[in-house]
């Protein structure tokens, strides 16, 4: 049986990172940078108030104080947004708002909160320092300073500096692009009346679900009957151009596992067994003939859904330019003991809470009853029979509940 590290590197092989494109720094949310982004402004922009007040030369307030003001003929205000250039003469003052450049010659901002509000002449009750409420340019980052590196996931915070660095593009990783295939003649759409015998294409909706959680586009879905002459077709020319499909179902020992057989036939794509529990059997390679790559997932819901977070995840990883292997693993106590296969590297679905994690459920591979709940999957290393009350237990986030992914 190949190791869990053996099937990843495998699906690792077949991709890389897709290419470069510009995109407007607002669409820049959740893509990783192809390259650094620089400021293009110094920020602050200019020296500036960080309050609203009074602006002064710190030199003309000597020994202000709440009980001897020293009051200050007023020159009019400087509001934020305002674009003239002001002077302040010694021993006068002028109102100025937050945010608004600082007039020459002023060196310091008196609160108003420290004054008596005063519009023609201010007593002013502070002795400010040189600099006291003032943000002076360029102190927080210099145009031509790389602000943000290749290789960054771009969050919130990211697109605000990039957007105050007056950077109106950057240039990103395309979306990895996945089709998804479903396969089995016992499933019918959501929403349909079920004969006996027949269930929801539940994966369908689940692997899209977990393509577009990953931060990947879900390039075109299709379900195909078990008809080899369907299955071949679609995947020797899958619909949407996409970087990678992932295939659920029809990959085991049975007489009617198309996936298997048909790939198996056409050559490029191997079919093993993963010690892993669940989701032993998969195959990944690239198609023979078209070069498509494709991951064949175990059709068994919870398998499919486990297997997506330790092979495909890591693959959308590398292609849209982040690191494979960080996958916001994390040391966990369980909360519980349980029974596990010695055989396999288990991946028990937990829910975590403040560091303890107790299973989510019946851990069939059927029951997604209970893998809804989980937030994690607890990885118990192959060699394990028993994982005791109190032990530690590495865990991997699930999506949509990392923690430290990035
Ligand atoms: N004789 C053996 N039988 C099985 C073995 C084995 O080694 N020897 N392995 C078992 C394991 S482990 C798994 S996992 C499954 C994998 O089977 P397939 O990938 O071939 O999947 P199917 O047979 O098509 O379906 C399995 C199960 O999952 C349901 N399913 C399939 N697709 C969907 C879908 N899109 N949405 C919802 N549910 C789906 C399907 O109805 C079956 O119940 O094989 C075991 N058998
Ligand atoms: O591995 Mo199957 O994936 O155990 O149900």
């Amino acid at each position: 049986m190949r190791s869990v590290e053996e099937h990843r590197a495998a699906v690792l092989a077949l991709v890389g990172p897709t290419p470069a494109q510009a995109v407007s720094v607002g669409a820049a949310l959740g893509r990783v940078l192809a390259a650094d982004v620089t400021a293009a402004v110094d920020l602050p922009g200019f020296d500036n108030s960080a309050m609203d007040g009074y602006a002064v030369r710190a030199a003309d307030l000597a020994g202000a104080h709440e009980s001897a003001p020293v009051v200050l003929p007023v020159d009019g205000d400087v509001a934020a947004g305002d674009t003239a250039r002001h002077v302040l003469a010694t021993g006068r003052t002028m109102r100025i708002m937050t945010g608004a450049p600082l007039p020459d010659g002023c060196d310091a901002v008196v609160p108003v909160e420290r004054s008596d509000g005063g519009a023609d002449r201010a007593a002013l009750t502070l002795e400010p320092e040189v600099g006291r409420h003032v943000r002076r340019r360029g102190e927080d980052v210099r145009a031509g300073d790389v602000v943000l590196p290749a290789g960054t996931l771009v969050g919130p915070g990211h697109v605000a500096l990039a957007a105050a660095a007056n950077v109106p593009e950057v240039t990103v990783h395309r979306r990895p692009r996945v089709t998804v295939v479903s396969t089995g003649d016992e499933l019918v759409p959501v929403g349909s009346s079920l004969e006996h015998g027949q269930i929801v294409d539940s994966n369908h909706l689940m692997l899209r679900a977990l393509v577009e959680a990953a931060g990947a586009e879900v390039a075109a879905g299709v379900h195909l009957r078990d008809d080899a002459d369907a299955v071949r077709a679609f995947l020797e020319a899958p619909d949407g151009d996409p970087d990678l499909v992932i295939t659920t179902g029809g990959v085991s020992m049975g007489a009617y596992d198309t996936v298997k057989e048909v790939l198996s036939e056409v050559g490029g794509v191997e079919f093993v067994k993963v010690a892993m529990r669940p989701g032993m059997p998969q195959g990944c390679g690239t198609v023979a003939g078209s070069g498509v790559a494709v991951v064949t997932l175990p059709g068994n819901p919870v398998s499919s859904f486990v297997s997506f977070h330790v092979f495909v995840l890591p693959a959308l990883r590398a292609m849209a330019g982040l690191d494979p292997a960080v996958d916001g693993g994390f040391e966990a106590v369980a909360g519980e003991g349980w029974s596990t296969v010695p055989e396999k590297l288990e991946a028990t679905r937990v829910v975590e809470e403040d560091g303890v994690v107790r299973r989510s459920g019946g851990q069939g591979s059927h029951m997604l009853g209970a893998l809804a709940e989980a937030t994690a999957l607890a990885l118990v290393p192959a060699g394990t029979e028993h994982v005791e009350a109190g032990a530690s237990v590495h865990c991997v986030p699930l999506l949509g509940h990392d923690r430290t992914r990035g």
